[in-house]
């Protein structure tokens, strides 16, 4: 077995009775939710160094937003210079650099998403995509991102006009063979990009989407460029831009979003990012189509890398929520009988509002981690030219995955924050709490990298492909087999709910044939709702807008929650013995919880008849939640970072909330004393009575 002692251990306390009802150890859990002792450790050291550092000592107080940039661009500066990315972990295989990457992002968001996502855009995204997109002659630029950190860039693609719909931004970028330069150019404000995260202040090149426009006229469609913005010894605008801050949010306020207009600016042809095409020096638009599994493999990863950083940042988002509430549920007494009061966690109502969030945070951590693995594999041998089976398949495949994953997880997170907040009382609203800043820096992952309304129509259009191929009796397109099951549509279908106990729901069979059921009849529904606005005469597109309410987007959720569940149960059948059962049991739990939310599509559908099915599903998570109570504890702390990262005084691990909170209040710096305005607030300063 492993040697975790690099893993603090938790101090004894208030919450000791709950660790000694758990039947496993948290450590072994925590490390079996990371994947790897090497990627776990890593996390660590980071969050331990950065606790030794008093750049990022954390304050009581919100500072000006000024300020809040200003601190969080010292602390990127800071983590850079500390090098956890290794020359020798650059110098790796794709997949094990890419791995450490995500693995640095999501420590340090679980710190501050502030500081992790202008890391993630500035350097991460965009050395992707200099790589992915780029050919050699850009490799001086992705050096100098990733491994020197001398560029922070952005990346621009959003206009004022138009964010969901990309393919009508106009930016344009001409080519001029006289100087060999291409033209930059935004016509109006409404065609200005903005949102750009890093550009506000900061960034000194942005990869920006410009439609390219060749001497012929001719327009090409978006492409990306690496436009130089600022003098990085100075950070002086260029001349021919003007460049402005977004202003303040509701939440990451140390990331500096900001907006771009190009008057003329000029670029040099070689920062085309030329892959997929290149304009020859005297103006010849060329397509290099020459090698389509690299291009393939491109497009998968500029696709998907932002989104996947998404879906885990959403999983360190969720934990620490979910550690705060379930310690603090612990730890806080509320009535009780016979003068004795009881924690909130033995209440059902309790158990019920937090446990299945805890349950959808353990399996989107496995469901990710299975996942990131799967689509890194696959980024890795088509980028290195080796032979992947059916990869424009995997490629539609991964994109319909990745599309409603982002799209659930980060919207399930947002509820479970809000659900976590409410259960700890008016404490979970201060800010010394956490939950309230973890609320506001997740809330914009629902809008960008697609927004969630948006981005699931994609998902829903390759599942109907799928469907139709079915269907058709047709070969469905599916090789990483998330669909497979559609072979059997017909049989599916026939099935209905025959459990006549509670423990016949509580297995892997049950809900992995309840979620095919389920698809099928939305696929169904969908499909016959689209074809028939279709027969009413609509075009394609209005038939689809006509779809999306009940069907659709329904359709994706249930997708979404169908991956999770098929994912993460493939990874626990590999998990240590020991921790099988709370797995399993938590699985079941995230299982009947989701399908809770589907009861009227399965009772719609004819699954299910007569108050049976509801009445078994319920008593079943009833009963879950009460088998699990003795666990929660120990599984918050599987999920928790450290104390220090945490930052939460209902959300220690000593328990010891009352003296927690009482430290806080006490070192307010304005908890005591006489307001500084109070000759303002007086009716008469004068007066004595
Ligand atoms: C904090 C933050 C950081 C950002 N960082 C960047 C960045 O670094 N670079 C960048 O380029 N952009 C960035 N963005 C912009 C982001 O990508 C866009 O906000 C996002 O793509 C949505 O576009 P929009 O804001 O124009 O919304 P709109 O497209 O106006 O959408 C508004 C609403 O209408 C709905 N809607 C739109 N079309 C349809 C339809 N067909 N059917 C049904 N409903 C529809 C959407 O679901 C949404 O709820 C950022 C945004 C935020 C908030």
């Amino acid at each position: 077995m492993e040697d975790l002692s690099f893993i603090p251990d938790i101090p004894c306390g208030p919450l000791g009775e709950y660790r000694n009802s758990a039947t496993f150890n948290w450590k072994r859990l925590k490390l079996s939710l990371e994947g790897d002792i090497e990627l776990l450790k890593l996390k660590y050291k980071i969050w331990q160094t950065l606790e030794r550092d008093p750049l990022f000592a954390h304050s009581n107080v919100t500072p000006p937003v000024e300020e809040e940039k200003r601190i969080t661009q010292l602390q990127l500066k800071r983590i850079n210079e500390y090098k956890f990315y290794t020359a020798e972990t650059f110098r790796a295989s794709y997949s094990k650099r890419t791995r450490a990457l995500m693995t640095i992002n999501e420590a340090v968001n679980s710190y501050n998403p502030s500081v992790s996502v202008k890391m993630a855009i500035g350097i991460y995204l965009v050395s992707n995509a200099l790589l992915s997109l780029g050919t050699e002659r850009h490799l001086k630029f992705y050096e100098a991102t990733i491994l020197n950190r001398e560029i922070l860039a952005s990346i621009a693609l959003t206009e004022i006009a138009h964010g969901s719909d990309a393919k009508l931004m106009r930016t344009t970028a001409t080519y001029d063979p006289s100087t060999r330069q291409f033209v930059i150019h935004t016509p109006d404000f409404e065609a200005a990009k903005c949102w750009v995260g890093n550009l506000g202040k900061t960034c000194t090149h942005t990869l920006l989407f410009a439609q390219l426009i060749t001497p012929d006229g001719t327009n090409h469609g978006l492409h990306g460029f690496l436009v130089p913005v600022r003098h990085p010894a100075t950070l002086e605008v260029y001349p021919g831009l003007i460049i402005g801050d977004m202003g303040e949010k509701i939440g990451v306020n140390g990331i500096d979003n900001g907006f771009i207009m190009f008057n003329h600016y000029r670029i040099p042809r070689e920062n085309l990012l030329n892959r997929t095409a290149d304009v020859t020096e005297d103006g010849v638009y060329e397509s290099s189509f020459s090698d389509p599994s690299r291009i393939l493999g491109a497009a998968l990863e500029n696709l998907s890398a932002g989104r996947v950083g998404i879906m885990q940042e959403s999983c360190h988002s969720i934990a620490s929520a979910v550690a705060i509430a379930l310690r603090y549920a612990a730890s806080r007494r509320q009535f009780g009988e016979r003068d004795r009061e009881i924690p909130l966690i033995e209440y059902e109502l309790h158990q019920w509002r937090l446990f299945g969030y805890a349950s959808a945070a353990i399996v989107f951590r496995l469901y990710v981690e299975n996942f990131t693995n799967i689509y890194l594999s696959i980024v890795e041998k088509s980028n290195s030219g080796e032979r992947v089976d059916n990869l424009s398949e995997a490629v539609g495949e991964i994109h319909a995955m990745v599309s409603c994953s982002k799209t659930t997880l980060s919207w399930t997170v947002l509820e479970a924050i809000q659900q976590c907040r409410e259960a700890c009382g008016g404490y979970g609203f201060l800010k010394c709490a956490r939950i309230g800043d973890i609320r506001s820096n997740h809330e914009p992952t629902v809008t960008y990298e697609g927004d969630n309304n948006v981005l699931s129509q994609q998902a829903g259009n390759w599942l109907l492909r799928q469907y139709q191929a079915a269907i058709n009796g047709n070969t469905v397109d599916s090789p990483l087999g998330t669909v497979a099951f559609l072979k059997d549509y017909n049989s599916i279908s026939r099935k209905a709910f025959s459990c006549t106990d509670t423990s016949q729901l509580k297995t892997v069979q049950f809900i992995t044939d309840t979620y095919k059921w389920l698809l099928c009849w939305l696929l169904k529904e969908t499909h016959e709702k689209y074809e028939a606005e279709v027969t009413k005469g609509l075009s394609k597109f209005l038939a689809k807008t006509k779809s999306q309410v009940y069907r659709w987007k329904t359709l994706t959720r249930v997708y979404a929650e169908y991956l999770a569940i098929v994912f993460s149960v493939q990874s626990i059948a590999k998990k240590e013995r020991e921790l099988k059962p709370v797995l399993y049991k938590l699985f079941y739990l995230y299982g009947l919880w989701s399908l809770d939310k589907h009861l009227v599509e399965l009772y719609q559908g004819g699954y299910g008849k007569g108050d049976l099915m509801a009445r078994l599903l319920r008593d079943a998570i009833l009963e879950l939640c009460g088998e699990l109570k003795g666990e929660m504890v120990s599984v918050a702390d599987a999920l928790a970072p450290t104390d220090f990262i945490l930052n939460s005084v209902l959300g220690k691990s000593d328990g010891n909330l009352y003296q927690n909170l009482q430290t806080a209040l006490f070192s307010n710096p304005d908890t005591f004393g006489r307001a500084s305005w109070w000759r303002e607030a007086v009716a008469r300063p004068q007066a004595k009575l």
